[in-house]
């Protein structure tokens, strides 16, 4: 997809809102057990309750991988549903992968060519090499992890290396690499008070924003900090949405807390 139809589908629905289907078996309610693709069933209960109310939804991989060939069949239903029925709504797929360089060319052909996600999650530390065959795909972007929500972001992320912290390195080395306008980033919403900062070195790129909900981020702030003119933020909530509710009504109480979130979105577009 390209970026300026994610951009006018943010204004269309004064969301910015990105939902996790990080699917788990213990979590999702009994009776979806029965379904022969419990995943799918639930996925597509969440999607069809909540599309209105959000711009992208984003499938953690790790919790396909975990259900072994069942889980990657739900994860290609879903993404197939997802391009089928609402061509409107962007796809990450949050892998974070990068590897040497023709081993990277096969995770994006997988990503995006075979899956046909628009967007995945790359790690940055193996360099140039290991991110620019994913930036080499037209319409498709590369979600660089740059300061991640976790607490062990401190343990290398912010350190110092020769002056600057090592997430500003890879903030300001991959914007001069091939086709570095196709790189997001991801950003923590447990570390708002950095945005402004980021912001200085990559003032337009869009941000891929998990940690609001139960990791404790705080939407208003990332807003305050990390909003650009075009919106620029894609802000990502799992739990705190997929799991409202265990009872038959989950997706229904998806939808409210989607609703929840998408109503501080549209105060925020409006002012
Ligand atoms: O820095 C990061 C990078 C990725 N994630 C992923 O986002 C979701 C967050 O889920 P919640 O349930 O809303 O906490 C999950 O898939 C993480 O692996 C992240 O949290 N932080």
């Amino acid at each position: 997809m390209k970026i300026d139809q994610l951009i006018n589908e943010i204004r269309k629905k004064q969301s910015f809102l990105c939902i996790g289907l990080d699917v788990d078996l213990n979590k999702i309610p009994k009776h979806l057990l029965n379904e022969d693709d419990p995943i799918f069933a639930f996925n597509k209960a969440i999607i069809d309750a909540t599309h209105h109310l959000c711009v992208a939804y984003k499938p953690n991989t790790a919790f396909y991988e975990a259900y072994g060939i069942k889980g990657w069949q739900a994860l290609e239903r879903t993404i197939s549903y997802l391009n089928k029925e609402y061509p409107e709504i962007y796809t990450i797929a949050d892998a974070k992968r990068g590897d040497i360089g023709n081993t990277s060319t096969m995770y994006a052909k997988a990503f995006f060519e075979d899956l046909g996600f628009d967007s995945v999650t790359v790690a940055p530390y193996m360099g140039k090499d290991s991110v620019e065959p994913f930036l080499a795909f037209k319409d498709k972007h590369t979600i660089l992890l740059a300061l991640t929500s976790n607490q062990g972001a401190f343990d290398f992320q912010t350190k110092s290396l020769d002056g600057l912290e090592l997430y500003k390195h890879v903030l300001q080395t991959s914007i001069t690499w091939k086709n570095a306008q196709n790189l997001m980033y991801v950003i923590g919403a447990t570390k708002a008070e950095y945005l402004s900062e980021i912001r200085q070195i990559i003032p337009d790129n869009f941000l891929l924003v998990p940690g609001v909900g139960a990791q404790g981020g705080n939407l208003q702030e990332v807003c305050k900090y990390g909003m650009t003119e075009n919106v620029g933020l894609l802000i990502n909530s799992s739990r705190g949405i997929i799991y409202a509710s265990q009872e038959k009504d989950f997706a229904q109480s998806a939808a409210r807390k989607a609703e929840e979130l998408q109503q501080q979105m549209h105060l925020v577009l409006s002012k």
